[in-house]
């Protein structure tokens, strides 16, 4: 039961950090108290906060939307291609994937999310049968100087036995179902990618480098008393080859324009979008030629959001460097090769850092 913000708040030994992190009550524990203040715990660097003086928002710019209902028509492959070199980011709209899964995912984050404290730390890191599922909040507390305005809960899939018996009943179907209606999706988009890249044939081996293993995450990012002091999540690239986004219909998902250091674009919510980026791994295995984008999401003033990502990526124990068709041309390599599970380990044990993480293969 958590204690009453009125005793909380007259007590001078009350550790905020604590309370969220260790205790698993959450950035929403928080919030449900109904403070009117944000805690400084949580109060971003200038640089940091996203508002329109200290950030150029591109308005009239928008990440491309893909029609994927062709898909057999070459133009199609072609413009996956082209956003992922040219954008790194784009939204795919008539994916075959049915709405309701949307709906249904959604719900189970909200499900999840409005559990108990209590529940929801039997998932924490602390606390958690198995490595696999991991209820947090921020991104790496310990690492940052300023805590991000989110929680999460992170699933790494093994096999449906494994899910059935440590995924949190309270999502667990829904969020098994999101993942394997995108399958198809995932595999069609790689597909193309690789197309471009002259890669002739997915493989085996090609297939666990580029989608060996899958993590859903569902985010909760309550509404915030202070949204312009802080982040719901700061700048980063992802680490996995593409990322799957599922957002709802708040908001709040900024993306820097590729070669642009000031601009960002907003990712406007469109009704049964995807929104798909590429991420480090896919960056390095083209060699540089498909682009990781730095992205970040504002936290709200108004309304809880949630959104839910399936990152899709390597197998741990692959490595990854530049693929050999990539290189056929004579095209000098510009990422050493890495053993994914470092690289992952590198990103999660610092703050979040734009996009630094590449830094780690870079020649
Ligand atoms: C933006 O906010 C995010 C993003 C993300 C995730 C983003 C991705 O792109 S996920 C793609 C990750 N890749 C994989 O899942 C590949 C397969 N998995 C692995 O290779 C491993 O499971 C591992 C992730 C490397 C963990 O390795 P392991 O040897 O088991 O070591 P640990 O001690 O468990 O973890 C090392 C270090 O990382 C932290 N950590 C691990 N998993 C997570 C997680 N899901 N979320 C957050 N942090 C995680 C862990 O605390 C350890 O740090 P220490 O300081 O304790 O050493 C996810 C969450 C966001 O908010
Ligand atoms: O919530 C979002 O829209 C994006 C979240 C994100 O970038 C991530 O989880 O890696
Ligand atoms: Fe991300």
């Amino acid at each position: 039961m958590a204690p009453s913000l009125s005793t909380l708040l007259s007590s001078n030994t009350w550790n905020v950090k604590n309370f969220v992190v260790n205790e698993g009550h959450g950035v929403k524990g928080l919030a449900d108290m109904g403070i009117q203040t944000l805690p400084k715990q949580y109060i971003q660097p200038l640089e940091e906060r996203i508002y329109v003086s200290n950030v150029k928002l591109a308005e009239e710019l928008s990440i491309p939307v893909i029609d994927m209902s062709n898909f057999n028509d070459p133009k199609a492959a072609n413009s996956i291609c082209n956003a992922a070199e040219e954008w790194g980011f784009f939204q795919i709209v008539n994916h075959g994937i049915p709405i309701q899964v949307f709906e249904n995912v959604k719900d189970a984050t909200h499900r999840f999310f409005a559990l108990p404290a209590e529940e929801k730390r039997k998932y924490s890191k602390d606390y958690s049968s198995t490595n696999n599922v991991r209820f947090g909040t921020s991104f790496t507390p310990q690492a940052e100087k300023a805590l991000e305005w989110k929680d999460y809960l992170s699933l790494f899939y093994v096999s449906d036995e494994e899910a059935a018996d440590f995924w949190p009943p309270a999502c667990r179907d829904e969020a098994l179902q999101f993942m394997k209606k995108a399958e198809l999706v995932i595999k069609r988009l790689m597909e193309a990618l690789m197309k471009g890249l002259n890669v002739k044939e997915i493989d085996e081996a090609k297939e666990s480098l580029l989608m060996g293993s899958k993590r859903i995450n569902l985010n909760y990012y309550p509404k915030c008393p202070n949204p312009e002091l802080t982040v719901g999540v700061g700048r980063h690239s992802d680490v996995s080859t593409l990322t799957i986004l599922l957002q709802d219909n708040i908001g709040g998902l900024y993306v820097r324009k590729l070669d642009n250091d000031s601009t960002w674009l907003s990712v406007p919510p469109i009704n049964g979008a995807l929104v798909i980026n590429v991420g480090d791994a896919l960056q390095i295995l083209s060699n540089g030629r498909y682009k990781s984008i730095e992205h970040r999401v504002v936290a709200n003033g108004s309304n809880n959001r949630v959104s839910v990502p399936i990152f899709v990526n390597p197998k741990p124990n692959d490595v990854i460097g530049p693929l050999q068709e990539v290189l056929e041309s004579g095209e000098k390599p510009a990422y050493k090769q890495v053993l994914y599970s470092d690289y992952v380990k590198h990103f999660f044990r610092k703050a979040h850092d734009g996009k630094d993480t590449v830094d780690f293969a870079k020649i």
